[in-house]
This record gives structure tokens, sequence and C-alpha cells, in this order.
């Protein structure tokens, strides 16, 4: 898989770039929309994800192994068929999602056991096997299986779970190099740094991860609850070492002035699942800061929701409108800010590329960030 350079900034470490997979090429920095279950939430047709120029959607082993299950993705001919998305998909390897979803769970060396959210049935995850599920699910990008450590939690425990997740690794990277893609296009495998929030073990954990020469790499452990200075400074360590030339991954991350923060410290991709999960709550990303849509000051406020913005139900609905749905629950209050927020999302990443490319990055970001912080 083939990443390009195409611009670097003078005054920070952001860049601008192309990965190109089998589905499609991906212009980096990007956002990638969270698509849990095989599909983004509240945003279910395609289409409309399209609409908002979504150029990579993101789709989870943990889930997509329990349900719709790897007999039907297999028949179907995998995800891509199956949720007919014709373009780039990115699946995480469920170690995450075991940690962050279900209580009985045993970490061993072998691997993960854990009891399904849906139906309380016993699985084991290890490595070997969470490889073989993402090459049935049939994903551009997997992520190797790692152990995403709980902030706080002691250097002791950070250094042993880093040096479990490494050997988990090895065995991740010798399963997928021994196995060939099912459906006839590449895929390829990230390896993911760990380390919590102490330098050492930042530092060692991302020459490992280097050292495996991968087409890309992933910063994990991070957006797991730990201060804002405390991620940009464990991000700033990992770029400084993970390699120039690849593709570096931030997971987890995070809201519009994380995002801004964090490509000026050199990633080129995210995910999160923010803008979906606080639409369904009414807090909408805007150009000019935050909107909690709830607010009794929107209640006979007929402005569009966005007016700068070029999304159609932007401009077709207004303030007063889209607060009637949420404040109803109504689906289409839902399907509205995710799509709003989704698309703010996109665009502020190419924003973003835009800046870089034209070397205007840096005083744009400082701009942006005091205005993204605000409430409206
Ligand atoms: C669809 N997305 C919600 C899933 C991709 S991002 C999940 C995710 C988020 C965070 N914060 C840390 C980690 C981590 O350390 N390891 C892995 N494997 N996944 C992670």
């Amino acid at each position: 898989m083939k990443f390009t350079l195409q611009a670097e900034d003078i005054a920070s470490k952001a860049r601008a770039g192309v990965l190109e997979t089998a589905h499609g090429n991906i212009q980096t920095p990007i956002f990638m929309p969270v698509g849990t279950a095989g599909t983004v939430k509240a945003v279910h047709q395609h289409e409309l994800v399209e609409d908002i120029q979504a150029q990579i959607i993101l789709g989870n082993t943990y889930h997509l192994y329990l349900r719709p299950g790897l007999d039907v993705l297999h028949k179907a001919g995998g995800l891509h068929k199956f949720n007919h998305w014709d373009g780039p998909i990115l699946t995480d390897s469920g170690g995450y999602q075991v940690y962050s979803l279900t209580e009985v769970r045993k970490i061993r060396e072998e691997g993960v056991t854990f009891r399904s959210h849906i139906d309380g049935s016993k699985h084991l995850f290890t490595p070997e096997n969470v490889m073989d599920t993402q090459r049935i699910i049939g994903a551009d990008i997997i992520m190797a299986f790692d152990e995403c450590t709980p902030y706080p939690c002691e250097y002791s425990y950070a250094r042993k779970s880093l040096d479990m997740t490494h050997r988990w690794l090895k065995r991740c990277v010798d399963r997928f190099d021994s196995t060939e893609s099912l459906y006839g296009y590449e895929q390829t495998l990230f390896p993911i740094v760990q380390g919590s929030v102490y330098k050492d073990l930042r530092e060692k954990s991302a020459e490992v991860i280097a050292s495996f020469n991968r087409d890309g790499n992933a910063i994990g452990g991070l957006s797991v609850g730990e201060p804002a200075e405390e991620m940009y400074a464990m991000t700033e360590v990992v770029t400084n070492i993970l390699p120039q030339d690849k593709p570096r991954y931030l997971m987890g991350v995070g809201t519009p002035i994380n995002i801004l923060e964090n490509i000026a410290l050199g990633i080129d991709m995210f995910d999160c699942v923010m803008p979906t999960r606080n639409a369904r709550n009414g807090m909408l990303f805007t150009q000019n800061g935050i909107i909690n849509i709830k607010n009794e000051k929107w209640k006979a406020d007929f402005s569009p929701i966005e007016a700068e913005s070029d999304l159609l139900v932007d401009q077709i609905h207004t303030k007063a409108y889209l607060r009637h749905l949420i404040r109803s629950q109504e689906i289409l209050g839902a399907q509205i800010a995710s799509l709003h927020n989704l698309h703010f999302y996109l665009w502020l990443v190419k924003q973003a590329r835009e800046k870089i490319i034209d070397g205007t990055f840096y005083d744009w970001k400082e701009k942006m960030v005091k205005v993204l912080g605000q409430r409206l």
C-alpha cells in the first residue's frame, strides 16, 4: 500500500499526502467515520455518507464477529459487498472493544476471553484468530491485536502490557504474512504503539513498531481519559520516532481541537465516535464554535443550521426545527445532527489539508483552535 507525501508544513510537523488502497485513494489528513456494526450510526444510507465525501469508513471486528457473524460475511464476499460500500474500509482488531464493551473478560498471554454483550456466550480472541477474522471481513487496512492500557495505570502494568502487545504483534505479523487475502485485493496490517503516558515506554514501543516496517503505523492507548496535554506530549514523542514516509493513525481521537493539534504534531489519520455520539445528544460542531441545539435560545431561531456549510440539510433546515426534532427524540433529528457533525469533521480536515498545501496551516490552526472551543 503506497503512501505519497505531497506537502509538509514549515512551522509544524503537519503533512498532506495520499494513501493508495485497493478501494480508492485516501487524501490525508483524513477523518474516518465510525461505522461500528458495518454502518455509520443514524446515517445508514451510504449515498448519504458519500454525500459528505467520507473517503473511508471504519468497521469493528468485535461487533461484526458477533453479528452478523463470519459465515454471513464470508458468504457475502466480505464487508464491502455486504454493506454495499466500495470505498476503503479499516477495521479495528477487537481488543479495545472487548476492553470497553464487556465486563467479564480475562487477558492472558494466549489472548482475551470474554462474554458477548449480546447473548452472554463465551469467546476467545487471539492474535491469530483476529487476523483470520479481519481477512474474512476484508477491510483494506486491518489493525494488530493489542492491549489498550486504561488511564491511569501503574508504570509496572504499562510496561508488562507493552511487552505482551509487542509479543502479540509478532504473532499477528507471522499469521498475516502467512495468509492471503480471500477476495483478490491487497489488505495491509498496521501495528499499534502503546506505552500509556510514560515517555520511555512510548519511545520503546515506537521503536519496536517502526522496526516491523509496515505500510502504516497507529498510536493507541490515548484518548482514554488522559488530559489533552498528556495526549499531545505522547503523540509528539511517538511521531518523532515513527518513519516520516508512512501514514500515522491516532486511534479514537477526538474533538475538533484535538484533531488540529495532532495534525500539527504529524498525525495523518483519525477516527472518533464523538461526531455521531454527540450529535444524537444535540451537540453540534460548527465553524464558529459549539451549539447545544437543545438550549432554549434556539427555540424560535429560524436561521439555517449552518449558513456557511455546503451540506444540503444545513441549508434547508432551521435551528428551531432541529431543536424540536432532538428534543422530541425523532430519528430524523439524530440523522440530521449526525450528518451535520460528520460533514463538519470532514470539512475541518479538508481545510487543514488545503492549508498545509498552500503553506498557511499554522496561523489558520491557531485561529481555528480559539474559535472551535467557543460555546454559541
Ligand atoms: C471504530 N472505532 C471506534 C474503533 C477504532 S479506534 C478504537 C481505539 C480507541 C482508542 N482510544 C485506543 C485504541 C487502542 O489503543 N487500540 C485499539 N485497537 N483501538 C483503540
